[in-house]
This record gives structure tokens, C-alpha cells and sequence, in this order.
């Protein structure tokens, strides 16, 4: 989780997150656990009875006013902080790349900065939609792992002939096609564990026809993510995990030609239209990332012989709930790799982590 936290916080603000007890990622945290509540579809009848909202605070019985108050400052803490942070760093001459820097350095003219609210909430955007979503992927790539120990083993068998326990595998590996199963399993596990089953509620803005329905204009359309990923029409035995689905029999898959592969799960895991997660490549990659460079080095096992139950949190993002597994390091070339980006790490990290004000990528 830290990791990926990082990396967004380093690619939006240039900000060297420190540790689990960084400030700016408990504002992040507590701000993200509200907005998965307050976005869930279906549970807040403010969202169907619009007039609700006029309400006052104090009215008894009706809590949803209060809470969106306490929230509302939790998710301006989120846009504002690191905001505040970057813009610092600016005025101290200091600041790292990143996003946020280019964007001010984009819309800043005679020392006025144009948009500022509009650069405060796409940059927070990126962080609240970023940071628990990966992280949910992962949890499952680790269960589905726990659960299947045949999709590991796979796995393991295609990056050890590969990379023969000499070295980690790169994206390029990926992009010459030589982890064809690997790719297959990151795309089961998007299918098998959407992040965000029911989608972020969208709104019609006009009139339209869906398959001879009419859906008048201001419609909650709710896209319900996880019934595709359960449609046996697109996929046979949908709850099951199984790589083999997206790949040929000529690959050792299940379809006679590459027209039978379902669909690729990246087109509906990330939602839809012109609002489409905009983070969709970032994850896609960490996900596959992760679970390379896991599998490379460890058998995830179960924990104690215990088998974990597939059970997902509530909310808009979900997560499986807590369970336990073990990691097991996987000889001593498995255990020389690691240490290896142990130094490297260190070094990276050092460089940063001082003072705040080290150079980043040295
Ligand atoms: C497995 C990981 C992820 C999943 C499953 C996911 C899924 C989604 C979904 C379903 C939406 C709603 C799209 C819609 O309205 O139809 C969304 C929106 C968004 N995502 Fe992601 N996302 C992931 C990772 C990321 C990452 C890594 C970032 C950024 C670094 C990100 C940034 C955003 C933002 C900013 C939005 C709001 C876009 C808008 O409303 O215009 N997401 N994501």
C-alpha cells in the first residue's frame, strides 16, 4: 500500500511521503474512507429526493446534513494541504516535477495564478481516486493467490524461465510478449474483484434511448460493473478465477482463436465516457507490477493451512476484508533479488527522505 501511495504522492506533488504516520497521508486516509461512503450508490435518498439537502444540520433524526459537513472539511483538507505544501516549495525554489508544480507553472502569469480551485481538486482527484483503488487490486491479486495455488504456480513457472531468478522482470518483458499468462492473470484478477462494482453514479444531461428504453435527461444511471464481470454470456463460470479465459489454446488457454477472448476487462473495470478513470493505465501497470515482482520471489501461502473467505468490504471502493497469508522467500537467488533492491531502495529513498529537498529518480 505504502508504495503506491508514494508513487502517486511523488507524480502529483514532487512530496516524499516519509512513513505510515505521514501527515499529509492520514489527511488522505481519513478523507478517502469518507468519500467512499458519501459516493455509494443507493444508500443516501438525498440523492434521489434532491430536496432533502435543504434541510438544517440540526434537524433530529436526520444525520446525513451533519455528516456531510464533517466530511466536506476532511475532503477541502485533502485538495488544500498538499496543495498549500507544493505551493511552498515553489516559493522556496525547492519543488520537485510533478504534476501539481507544472500545472502552476502553466497558469501562473505576473505572479497570478489562475484556476488555483481547479488545480487544488484535479490534483486531490488524482490522490482520493488513486491511492485505495490500486491497493484493493492488490489485496485480491494476494487472495486470489492464497486461493489458487495453480494460477500461482503458472505464473511462477512463465517469469522463472524467462528471468531464470537473475533478475526482475520490466515493462518490456511486457511489451515484447513474454508473459503472456501474467498479463492474463492481472486481467482476472480486474474481472474477478472489481474495485468499484457500481461504478460512480453518472447523470444524463439530455434525453437519450438505451436498446428502445428512454432515459429522460437527469437520469442516475448507476453502471453496474460487477454484473458484467459476472455476465456468463461474456464469461463461462464467471465467479470462477481463471487466467486461462483470456488466453489460446496455442497460449495454453482456453479460446480456439484470439475473436474468442472476452472482453478485456480494462474496458468496463474503469468506468465509462468522457469522466473514465483517468488513472486506468497507472493501475493497470501497477497491478501487473505487482504481481510480477511478488510472484518472482515469494509463494504466497495461506496462513496456517487457514483458507481465507472472499469477502469484500461496503462502500463505493471496495476491498476483501482482512485475511491472513504467508510470504515465503523463494531460495537464495529469490533472496539475493531482494536485497538487491533493498540497496537500491535505500539509496532512492535516502536521497529524498532527508530533508525533503534531495534529488528524486538519482
Ligand atoms: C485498480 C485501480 C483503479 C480502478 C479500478 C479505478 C476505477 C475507477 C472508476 C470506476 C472510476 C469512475 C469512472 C466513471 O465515472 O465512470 C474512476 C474515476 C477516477 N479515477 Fe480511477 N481507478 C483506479 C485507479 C486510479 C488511479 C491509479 C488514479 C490516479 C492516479 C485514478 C484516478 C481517478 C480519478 C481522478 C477519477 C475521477 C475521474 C472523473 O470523475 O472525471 N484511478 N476510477
Amino acid at each position: 500500500m505504502s508504495v503506491i501511495v508514494a508513487l502517486i504522492k511523488v507524480l502529483v506533488d514532487g512530496y516524499p511521503v516519509q512513513d505510515k504516520a505521514d501527515p499529509l497521508i492520514a489527511v488522505a486516509d481519513v478523507a478517502m474512507d469518507a468519500f467512499s461512503k458519501s459516493s455509494e450508490s443507493g444508500v443516501w435518498l438525498v440523492d434521489f429526493v434532491p430536496i432533502l439537502k435543504y434541510i438544517p444540520p440540526w434537524f433530529p433524526f436526520v444525520s446525513f446534513r451533519r455528516l456531510a459537513i464533517k466530511w466536506k472539511k476532511m475532503v477541502d483538507d485533502l485538495n488544500n494541504k498538499p496543495h498549500d505544501w507544493v505551493m511552498e516549495q515553489i516559493a522556496k525554489g525547492i519543488a520537485q516535477p510533478s504534476l501539481t508544480k507544472t500545472l502552476v507553472n502553466m497558469y501562473s502569469k505576473s505572479g497570478t495564478l489562475s484556476f488555483e480551485d481547479d488545480i487544488k481538486l484535479s490534483t486531490g482527484a488524482l490522490y482520493a481516486g488513486g491511492s485505495d483503488t490500486t491497493v484493493s487490486s492488490i489485496y485480491s491479486f494476494f487472495l486470489a493467490m492464497v486461493l489458487h495455488p495453480e494460477a500461482q504456480s503458472r505464473a511462477q513457472k512463465e517469469l522463472d524461465a524467462l528471468l531464470r531468478n537473475e533478475r526482475f522482470t520490466s515493462f518490456r518483458d511486457r511489451q515484447a510478449g513474454n508473459l503472456p499468462y501474467l498479463d492474463a492473470l492481472t486481467k482476472e484478477v480486474l474481472r474477478w474483484a472489481p474495485v468499484v462494482p457500481t461504478d460512480i453514479p453518472h447523470v444524463t444531461r439530455k434525453e437519450d434511448e438505451y436498446r428502445g428504453w428512454r432515459i429522460p435527461a437527469e437520469s442516475l444511471v448507476i453502471p453496474n460493473i460487477w454484473g458484467i464481470s459476472r455476465d456468463d454470456k461474456l464469461y463461462k463460470d464467471p465467479h470462477t478465477f481463471r487466467p486461462e479465459r483470456f488466453l489460446t489454446k496455442a497460449q495454453g488457454g482456453d479460446c480456439e482463436t484470439e475473436d474468442d477472448i472476452p472482453l478485456d476487462p480494462f474496458f468496463f473495470c474503469f468506468g465509462y465516457g468522457r469522466r473514465v478513470c483517468p488513472g486506468r493505465n497507472l493501475a493497470e501497470l501497477s497491478t501487473w507490477i505487482a504481481a510480477a515482482m511478488t510472484l518472482s520471489v515469494f509463494d504466497i501461502r495461506p496462513y496456517n493451512d487457514e483458507i481465507p473467505k472472499v469477502e469484500y468490504s461496503r462502500g463505493v471502493i471496495t476491498h476483501p476484508e482482512p485475511f491472513k497469508c504467508s510470504l515465503t522467500v523463494r531460495g537464495l537467488k529469490a533472496e539475493a533479488l531482494i536485497r538487491s533492491i533493498e540497496v537500491d531502495a535505500i539509496v532512492y529513498m535516502g536521497d529524498i527522505a532527508e530533508d525533503g529537498t534531495g534529488h528524486l529518480g538519482s
